[in-house]
């Protein structure tokens, strides 16, 4: 339940896992590109989450079409304008949106760090259309292997000063965080936050290593964290941020049901978790059905999703003057 006198922050939203349906026929239709279906309807199953995919990579597949239609910059920065867009359908008061620049620019052959300018620019004007503050992690997509995350790092780095962090994402099982060490260095250097996605399909081990190796302050997921006593103590201690995705956690089948989800232990040991989406429009859901319907089916008490807002604003990438800013705005 959402607790209308907090503000809501969605801090791990991939804008790239969130390309709307109607706009993936648009720019397929605009390239001239063959795609499975030609009406909003026949194309869903293609683009969507229908039944729980069996693991995190075939999951991961549902995304492929969002960026295949990404012919140029244009295309690029309408789906970050329309990004801002949903978080004002949903009513969203402050956003953290994600974006890999080399995955949406794989297709094609467009330049990475073109793909960074034209999504700075579309989130820009629709933060000024929709008065909506965001900002914008850059994301290394591990499947591609190191050398190609190297490029996707200097392309984010190009912009720095309008980013406010760089995450890890993809196949955390086939490409292993330790891959990455030099890169989240480079990160550091240039003084930009980290969060990375970890313990979502590897163990414990992987988010030791997100943690003491590449520096992150924040886990994406974290669900695996559960296995280790010792680790949920630090988390704890050092107030690491976990990023909870509910559904998402369900339908990759990270998690086999809601109401066994480690976000109870979480709370119950007063770790900093909140509710976030991923890819909404893959997943077919919004915030508030993670705050009203997951969240429920997880058991969680109203006590508990305010805690969640509570800790998204405690963990948000912003500063305390943004934070205060954000807590006394009214709500929309
Ligand atoms: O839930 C997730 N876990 C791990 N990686 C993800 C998830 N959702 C999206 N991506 C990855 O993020 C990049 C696009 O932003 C892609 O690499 C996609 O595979
Ligand atoms: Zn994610």
């Amino acid at each position: 339940m959402i607790d209308a006198r907090l503000p809501v922050l969605d801090l791990h939203r991939h804008l790239d896992g969130n390309i709307r349906p109607a706009t993936i026929l648009d720019l397929g239709q605009q390239f001239n590109m063959v795609l499975p279906a030609n009406n909003v309807q026949a194309l869903r199953p293609y683009v969507q989450v229908q039944d729980n995919a069996p693991d995190l990579v075939s999951f991961l597949a549902k995304l492929d079409w969002g960026v295949k239609v990404l012919g140029s910059y244009d295309a690029c920065r309408r789906v970050a304008y329309e990004n801002v867009e949903d978080l004002y359908l949903a009513g969203i008061d402050y956003a953290e949106l994600r974006f890999s620049p080399g995955y949406m620019a794989m297709n094609h052959q467009l330049d990475p760090q073109g793909v960074v300018e034209a999504v700075l620019d579309g989130v820009a004007a629709g933060s000024r259309d929709f008065h909506i503050p965001t900002k914008l992690i850059g994301i290394m997509s591990r499947t591609v292997g190191q050398q190609a995350c190297e490029q996707e790092l200097a392309a984010c780095l190009a912009y720095k000063d309008r980013l406010v962090a760089m995450d890890l994402a993809g196949d955390e099982l086939g490409f292993p965080g330790d891959l990455f060490t030099e890169h989240f260095k480079r990160v550091r250097d240039a003084g930009l936050q980290i969060t990375v996605h970890a313990g979502e399909a590897a163990g414990s081990a992987s988010i030791w290593q997100a943690i003491q190796a590449l520096g992150a302050e924040r886990i994406g997921h974290g669900v695996n964290a559960v296995q280790d006593a010792a680790l949920l103590d630090y988390i704890g201690e050092h107030n690491i941020g976990i990023e909870s995705c509910l559904t998402s956690n369900i339908q990759t089948s990270t998690v086999a049901k809601l109401s066994e989800h480690p976000i109870h232990t979480f709370l119950a040991q007063d770790i900093r978790v909140c509710l976030n989406t991923d890819d909404p429009a893959v997943q077919g859901i919004e915030l508030r059905h993670e705050y009203n319907n997951a969240a429920k089916a997880a058991g969680l008490t109203p006590a508990h999703t305010r805690r969640c807002q509570e800790n998204a604003l405690a963990m948000a990438f912003m500063s305390e003057e943004e934070k205060k800013t954000l807590k006394t705005a009214p709500s929309t």
